[in-house]
């Protein structure tokens, strides 16, 4: 199967997003990085399709997102947005399965894969608005996948996740990348990030400052430049891999 490419042109959005160009392939994990503002939630609706851009385009293996019903655009991707509404009145698996929406088949099967998959299964015949706030988390990221779009547009994931749950889950959203799928994530965890992404965008006050592997856009100095702090990069000598530490 074509792995998916995601292309935005030149996308601008009133005075938040300036001239934005980037192409996100598939068997990647892109970490969308940048200071509180910086306009990364906006970038992720716009291209999710919810927003339209004022300026610029956004396709999808050559189809431009706005001209698709957003059935078949759910069937392409799936977006999680950064906050979800704390009173659902449905179940954690009726919630789930509205992933389904675009197959237009419920999918038992798919539904709890998703479940299991999130450690949401105890919890399938609970009321949504009765879980804590890393358990509705997940219950967003399994309506996701049973979404079964190779594509994944997640604004902050694991944001209030705990320490586990955010290290589980950027390895599953990793394995998935290693299938082909296309994972884009907005992300404040920058030492979690260096280490399950494999390409970054760096926003800031809507511009795109660096993007690019991991020692193209995590320099001590675009940090300091982007979010005002001293941090050092350094390969850890135990294992060879790249950590960042804040200097405080
Ligand atoms: N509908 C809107 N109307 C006016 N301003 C908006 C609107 N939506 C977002 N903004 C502003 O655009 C800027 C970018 O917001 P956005 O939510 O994209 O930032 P972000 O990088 O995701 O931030 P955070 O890390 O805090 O979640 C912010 O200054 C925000 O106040």
């Amino acid at each position: 199967m074509d792995q998916p490419r995601l292309v935005l042109s030149g996308v601008s959005y009133l005075s938040i997003l300036h001239h934005i160009s980037a192409t996100f392939s598939g068997g990647q994990v892109v970490g969308l990085i940048g200071p509180n503002g910086a306009g990364k939630s906006t970038l992720l609706r716009i291209a999710a399709g919810v927003l339209p851009a004022s300026e610029g385009t956004v396709t999808l293996d050559g189809v431009n997102l706005s001209t698709l019903h957003p059935r078949d655009r759910a069937r392409r991707l799936a977006y999680l947005p950064q906050h979800l509404p704390n009173d659902i009145p449905f179940t954690v698996r009726d919630f789930v399965e509205m992933g389904r929406y675009a197959h237009r088949s419920a999918n038992a099967g798919v539904v709890d894969a998703a479940l299991v998959q999130m450690n949401l299964t105890t919890f399938a015949d609970a009321p949504m608005d009765t879980l804590s706030g890393g358990e509705r988390a997940r219950a967003g990221i399994a309506r996701c996948l049973a979404q079964e779009s190779r594509v994944l547009l997640l604004d902050e994931p694991i944001a209030s996740l705990d320490l586990y749950y955010q290290v589980d889950i950027l390895r599953q959203l990793r394995t998935l990348a290693q299938r082909g799928y296309l994972v884009v994530i907005a992300i404040h965890h920058l030492e979690l990030a260096i280490r399950f992404c494999d390409q970054f965008l760096l926003l800031h006050c809507g511009y795109v400052r660096r993007q690019g592997t991991v020692t193209e856009v995590m320099t001590e100095c675009a940090l300091e430049e982007v979010f005002g702090i001293r941090a050092k990069t350094f390969h850890d000598p135990h294992t060879g891999v790249l950590r960042l530490s804040v200097l405080v």
